[in-house]
């Protein structure tokens, strides 16, 4: 029998959910091609540490933007190979596979993921939203009614949503996210000291010493980076507040977001979420400060979930189970 398998399709990385083993595979959304033959020369992990170091002839990409495909061919490969990788397909069977994507995918994109995971071996084929999932992940229970909100801050995009009765009453999805705070790392450093930093660097600062409450951390980094006047090798000191600094409009973005769905919920869910607050999932949920940050300008308690980094993954696998169990769609 083929095993079913839930999959948290990421901006930056892959997640796999196989039925009763767990999370068994997180890789990296990365494929790397022959720029000639356009062949696939690894997937992963494996194609991961080629970024950045690649010769003419290698070009290393990311299949998904700002949490869409970019790429439907390159998905499909990368999806094919993670899935063929798992071992998953029966000897008469195909698993059924449940996909997240976020609140605002159109129709066209969601045929595309659908596609992907057809194409890619699979047998029956669900999507859900990705909010709805991190929700069920984080141990929310989503199906009782009264109101739950989830603000899930991902790679490429930050998807806010208001649960209850097992479905979407309100939610917004918004193209800022970790992925954006690197960029305002990197102009932020590139604007006050005239230094050039890479993507990695910007991730270290951001994880080792950034906040986004100013005064919440007090930390500093030696960052190195090239000269942007006179092109030569160049250290600076940055510290936690100059992170803060960087990263404010952003964050206030995510805010201003999060604020606009709590403006358009019935005042019956919205007494839900003063008592029960919010929770916040995904990798930006790890951020310093964040939840202050958040209960200071919503003016309700604010929550971080405990595996915010395996929530989407573990929770494709608990609503595939109830949707397989439930006889539903
Ligand atoms: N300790 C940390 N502090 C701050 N940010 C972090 C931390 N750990 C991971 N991140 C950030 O979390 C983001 C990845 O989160 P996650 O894996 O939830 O996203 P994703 O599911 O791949 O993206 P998306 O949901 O947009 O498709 C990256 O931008 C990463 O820099």
């Amino acid at each position: 029998m083929a095993k079913d398998i839930g999959i948290d399709l990421g901006t930056a990385n892959v997640l796999i959910n196989v039925q009763g083993k767990g999370i068994v595979l997180n890789e990296p959304s990365v494929v790397a091609i022959d720029t000639k033959s356009e062949r696939v020369l690894a997937v992963g992990s494996e194609a991961y540490k080629m970024v950045g170091r690649t010769p003419n002839n290698i070009r290393a990409i990311r299949p998904l933007k700002d949490g869409v495909i970019a790429d439907f061919d390159m998905t499909e490969q990368m999806l094919s190979y993670f899935i063929k990788k798992l071992n998953v397909k029966g000897f008469m069977s195909k698993p059924n596979i449940l996909i997240c994507c976020p609140t605002n995918t159109t129709d066209i994109e969601q045929k595309a993921i659908r596609q992907a995971a057809e194409k890619s071996g699979g047998g029956k084929v669900y999507l859900e939203e990705e909010p709805k999932v991190a929700a069920v992940g984080a141990g929310l229970d989503i199906f009782q009614p009264h109101g739950n909100m989830v603000i899930d801050i991902g790679g490429g995009t930050s998807d806010i949503a208001i649960l209850s009765l097992g479905d979407i009453v309100a939610s917004s999805s918004v193209k800022v996210a970790g992925d954006k705070l690197n960029s305002d790392i990197i102009n932020y450093v590139r604007q006050n000291y005239n230094l050039h930093i890479g993507e990695h660097t910007a991730e270290r600062i951001k994880i080792e010493i950034g906040t986004v409450l100013k005064g919440h951390r007090q930390k500093e980094m030696n960052v190195r980076g090239r000269g942007i006047m006179d092109g030569l090798p160049k250290t600076i000191i940055l510290t936690s507040d100059e992170v803060e600094e960087a990263v404010h409009d952003t964050m206030l973005a995510i805010i201003v977001a999060t604020k606009e769905v709590l403006g358009i919920i019935p005042p019956e869910i919205a007494a839900d979420i003063i008592d029960r607050g919010i929770v916040l999932t995904g990798g930006g949920a790890l951020l310093d400060g964040i939840d202050e940050l958040f209960s200071n300008h919503l003016k309700v308690p604010v929550v971080i979930s405990t595996t915010p980094l395996n929530d989407v993954a573990n929770g494709t696998g608990m609503l595939l189970e109830h949707i397989i169990n439930s006889g539903k769609k």
